[in-house]
């Protein structure tokens, strides 16, 4: 059964009762839906703080990430990664391994939750350091078109660009053990980046718009920064609505992050 985008704006749209959580075996992983409702950033974004707790990310860097062998390390200039379920071609995943534990539970999880309507198959591991990132690019036509990102180790700023002419469309904060799902519009025709700077600043103004900025200095408002709001100092640099000067309010320095991103992929030469 393939799933057409609109079919699964609906699934992830529907009013979701909820079910109250199970203790399962997996420490603090429960089953049951969510009600992604109050995790809302935009038609398409959901960003659910505080998806796992610490003890579990601990056990996940620890007993997983970083104990794999150097060989599952692909060492890069701007970032070192993991591929973890097969390999991604044009056609769909091919030679497919199972999902080791560490991302097997996870993936149940979101399948469980009924974030996903198949359970995902697929993890892509990325470590940065402060100052490290990933290009503006687009996860292409493999995935099924939801994403889930599990953010650890510090706190990020996930842009998301529009394309033609490419210009800064939005910026979600990505606190460490939160959870980022996106889809649809931003999926399909928007690109994303984490930008290759050791700090992101927030600014505001008079007008209570909150931005971020990219690695060129681009102003990209953010949908969903909640922390302290007293200027710690100015920018000089105009707000694009009211033109005033803005002030920096925060500033979220990045440690060591690792993000795990969790997908499905259509297997090749699936009927
Ligand atoms: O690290 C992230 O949050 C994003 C990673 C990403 O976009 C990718 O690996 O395709
Ligand atoms: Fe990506």
């Amino acid at each position: 059964m393939k799933l057409s985008l609109k079919d699964i704006k609906a699934k992830l749209n529907a009013p979701r009762k909820i079910i109250k959580p199970a203790p399962e075996k997996f420490d603090n992983f429960v089953v049951g839906e969510i009600n992604l409702e109050p995790y809302r950033v935009t038609d398409e974004v959901w960003l659910i703080p505080d998806y796992i707790s610490e003890e579990l990310e601990e056990k996940i860097l620890n007993n997983g990430v970083y104990h794999q062998p150097e060989s599952k390390w692909v060492r890069l200039r701007t970032r070192s990664l993991q591929l973890w379920g097969g390999d991604v071609t044009e056609d769909g995943l091919q030679n497919q391994e199972p999902l080791p534990k560490f991302l097997d539970i996870f993936a149940q999880r979101l399948f469980d939750e009924r974030i996903f309507p198949y359970k995902p198959n697929h993890a892509l591991i990325n470590e940065y350091q402060p100052g490290q990132g990933i290009m503006p690019h687009t996860d292409g036509p493999a995935y099924y078109p939801l994403v889930a990102t599990l953010c650890l180790g510090s706190v990020a700023v996930s842009q998301f660009w529009n394309m033609e002419p490419r210009s800064p469309a939005f910026s979600i904060i990505l606190p460490q053990r939160s959870l980022l799902l996106w889809t649809g519009n931003p999926y399909y025709n928007m690109l994303h980046s984490i930008e290759d700077v050791p700090s992101d600043y927030i600014f505001t103004d008079s007008c209570g718009v909150f931005y971020t900025q990219t690695s060129a200095g681009e102003l990209s408002r953010v949908l969903n920064y909640t922390g302290p709001t007293v200027p710690i100092d100015e920018l000089i640099k105009e707000c694009p609505i009211c033109k005033e000067d803005l002030k920096v309010v925060n500033s979220l320095y990045r440690e060591t992050r690792i993000s795990i991103t969790i997908r499905y992929v259509p297997l090749a030469n699936r009927e």
